[in-house]
């Protein structure tokens, strides 16, 4: 497997606080990771450190087999866009896309230039004279007509509406495809984007709780729903992720067994099956992490 970032037993703290506790992961070159978690999981902490903005205070974080921190070969290879990046004060949008144009070596214009149509981007409109979703818009253009072999982008469409959302997804996968790259987006929209990321992280408090394919993910739970006797009878023994219970009718959300014959006892228990979301599964994992801290205090 050819690892463009590879961390390991990475810890972070910032006073009392411990951003990043003993991470380990790595992301596949030319691959799409989400990188998921809650308010204050870490995301963009890991993100400072992938992109040499900060140093880990233990362990080891590398890209393209090399430390980031002041390092210019690297980091030339990496596009970072955050949702609060500054520009300089007289700064207008074709200031800052002459600007990417020197710093991206692999920056393609006739890939900008229809991008800031896609988005109706004013090339002479002073940056901080922008309305918020078009301050976010530029960054994306900057993300993908960078076409860095390491793209970050950090929640990058505050204030961005539906539209521009899915215009961003659907330049990106179509660009993707043509060119591949290795590209890590951290998200809190996790159904928005659940059909472009090929590979989950999920953080909570610093410490990896999910490094795994989407796909994988998917199949391994399922949600049971139908009387609760019967619910109860069919998902005896599994692992129970979530439950909801209406009247004398349950949803229990299980991990799969990966037995083919499933449906058909299902079917003759009196319960359907239902597939679970990405965002179901992110957020049965993380709050289900968060109640045994709790019970184990
Ligand atoms: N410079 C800093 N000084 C002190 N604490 C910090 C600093 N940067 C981050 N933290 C703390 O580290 C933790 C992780 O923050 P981080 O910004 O990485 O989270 P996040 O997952 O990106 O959250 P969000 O989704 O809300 O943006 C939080 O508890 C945050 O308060």
């Amino acid at each position: 497997m050819n690892s463009v970032v590879a961390l390991s037993n990475v810890t972070k703290r910032y006073g009392d606080v411990t951003a990043l506790d003993g991470v380990s992961f790595a992301v596949r070159e030319n691959t799409i990771t989400g990188l998921l978690g809650r308010n204050g999981a870490g995301k963009s902490t890991l993100m400072r450190l992938l992109t040499g903005q900060d140093l880990a205070g233990s362990g080891r974080t590398e890209i393209f087999g090399a430390r980031p921190y002041e390092n210019e070969a690297v980091l030339s290879q990496v596009s970072f866009i955050k949702e609060n990046q500054r520009y300089p004060d007289n700064f207008k949008v074709r200031h800052v896309l002459r600007a990417a144009r020197t710093l991206y070596p692999n920056w393609d214009q006739d890939f900008a230039d229809s991008l800031m149509e896609d988005f109706r981007l004013p090339l002479n409109r002073r940056m901080n004279r922008l309305s918020r979703g078009m301050f976010s818009a530029v960054g994306i253009v900057l993300g993908l007509a960078s076409r860095a072999p390491l793209t970050l982008f950090d929640e990058p469409y505050l204030g961005l509406d539906a539209v521009a959302r899915q215009l961003f997804y659907d330049r990106l996968l179509a660009d993707y495809a043509e060119n591949p790259r290795t590209v890590v987006l951290s998200t809190h929209l996790i159904d928005e984007v659940s059909d472009l990321i090929e590979h989950v992280l999920l953080i909570d408090g610093g410490r990896m709780l999910l490094d795994q394919d989407a796909e994988t993910l998917r199949e391994q739970a399922v949600t049971v729903t139908g009387p609760t006797a019967a619910v109860d009878e069919f998902t005896a023994g599994r692992d129970e992720l979530h439950r909801e219970q209406m009247g004398g009718f349950a949803r229990v959300t299980v991990r799969s067994t990966g037995d083919s014959t499933e449906r058909t006892r299902a079917h003759s228990h009196g319960v359907e099956l239902e597939p679970v979301s990405l965002q179901q599964l992110v957020v049965h994992t993380t709050t289900r992490n968060t109640s045994s801290k709790e019970s184990s205090r």
